[in-house]
């Protein structure tokens, strides 16, 4: 699924009316000059034409955000989803096709690249308390312990770190806009010529001022929305609606749009009830994940298995990475149909991380055996 920008809907509106093509926030960043000066003032009038129209599109993507709506309560309601089951046969529970997803590993290193908010843990009211179980993070461990491990979050990386608290993975903050390598060293996972010992990349330090004046902004020009939360996530920021009432939520979209307006090298996409506010830099969750792999060692490698485990738009660029590559287990966590680039599904964090375990224990199985037929081997060599 593209990442929804709340810039889109006007972009057909400035498209139908004007020459100049292109989202209302440009990407890549515009460069000064005469054809700057024409979109400027495509864009005034593509903002003059705004009306309630575009907006009400805004918040009906809003309201899909909710996993209470419409459509998916009704067919809950009526005990039947036939477009649930369409959906299943699409994207197959990744449990259900274990076997199949550990014998496409077979002479592969498993590389794991694992969401937080909604895939580790469960998606709670309050961002600041989003806790992991004890449960998952000794499942997670047990991963790290066999194969490398990153959480990617849009979390800041110092928050998430104190959320799952295990130094031994690899951690990729802000949309992947800060990679940190283990501080406790890993289990050797990563090729011996490979970059991965204190791998550290920023690719938008440059927009640290500028995002900590937005979220100044934001906290200013959302206080009297009641219930919105502006989360600063260091190279990014975002703003919650999920505890504010539906008749509020055109405010806070109204609000994010005009503040990030006056900042054309910032863009905003949605996720879960939240709007995110980031650099227009093309680095996103698929980067990290292509980034990582190349500091592991294994960029261009035919002998790697990344597996990626998410449930938001976000994790959808690294879905779509691992399609580029055409290599890879994309896992979308979600119990109703959403438009996705994974391959497979898994329900909700309790599933995965029953299909972390598995993995544990299939890798665990295999070390064994592995184990036994060296010494039988040598036995009958002896012999
Ligand atoms: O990439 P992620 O690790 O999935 O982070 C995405 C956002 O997750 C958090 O927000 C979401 O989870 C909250 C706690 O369950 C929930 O209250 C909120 O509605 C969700 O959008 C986090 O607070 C954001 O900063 C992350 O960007």
């Amino acid at each position: 699924m593209a990442q929804t920008s709340v810039v889109v809907p006007e972009v057909g509106m400035a498209a139908a009316a004007c020459p100049c093509p292109g989202p209302l926030f440009p990407y890549p960043p515009p460069r000064a000059g005469a054809g700057m000066a024409v979109r400027r003032k495509c864009l005034r009038a593509a903002q003059a034409e705004l009306g309630a129209g575009l907006l009400n599109g805004l918040v009906e993507s809003m309201r899909a955000s909710s996993p209470t709506h419409a459509r998916a309560a009704a067919a809950l309601a009526a005990g039947v989803d036939e477009e649930h089951d369409a959906w299943m046969a699409r994207h197959p529970s990744a449990l259900g096709k274990f076997e199949e997803i550990v014998a496409a590993s077979k002479g592969k290193q498993i590389v794991m690249f694992l969401d937080y908010d909604g895939t580790l843990s469960p998606i709670v009211n309050d961002p600041d308390a989003a806790f992991m179980s004890d449960t998952m993070r000794m499942a997670v461990r047990s991963v790290a312990k066999q194969f490398p491990t990153a959480i990617v979050s849009g979390r800041c990386r110092d928050k998430v770190f104190e959320f799952v608290k295990l130094a031994e993975l690899y951690y990729a903050g802000s949309h992947g806009m800060d990679i940190k390598g283990p501080a406790k060293s890993s289990a050797g996972h990563a090729k011996s010529n490979s970059k991965a010992k204190g791998v550290l990349f920023q690719p938008a330090s440059e927009f640290l001022p500028m995002i900590e004046q937005v979220n100044q902004r934001l906290i200013e020009e959302t206080k009297h929305v009641p219930g919105a939360k502006v989360e600063n996530n260091k190279f990014c920021v975002s703003v919650h609606f999920r505890n504010v009432d539906e008749k509020g939520w055109a405010a806070v979209a109204e609000t994010v749009k005009s503040v990030v307006r006056e900042y054309p090298k910032l863009r905003v996409t949605q996720g879960r009830m939240v709007f995110e506010v980031r650099p227009t830099i093309k680095w996103d969750k698929g980067k990290a994940l292509e980034f990582l792999l190349e500091s592991l060692g294994y960029a261009d490698c035919a002998d790697v298995l990344p597996v990626y485990i998410g449930d938001d738009r976000t994790d959808e660029d690294a879905f779509k990475a691992l399609r580029r590559r055409g290599q890879g287990i994309g896992i979308l966590v979600s119990k109703h149909p959403k438009e996705t680039s994974a391959s497979f599904s898994l329900q909700e964090p309790a599933e995965v991380m029953e299909f972390l375990l598995r993995l544990v224990e299939w890798k665990q199985l295999a070390k064994a055996r592995l184990r036994l037929r060296r010494r039988a081997d040598a036995a009958v060599a002896a012999a």
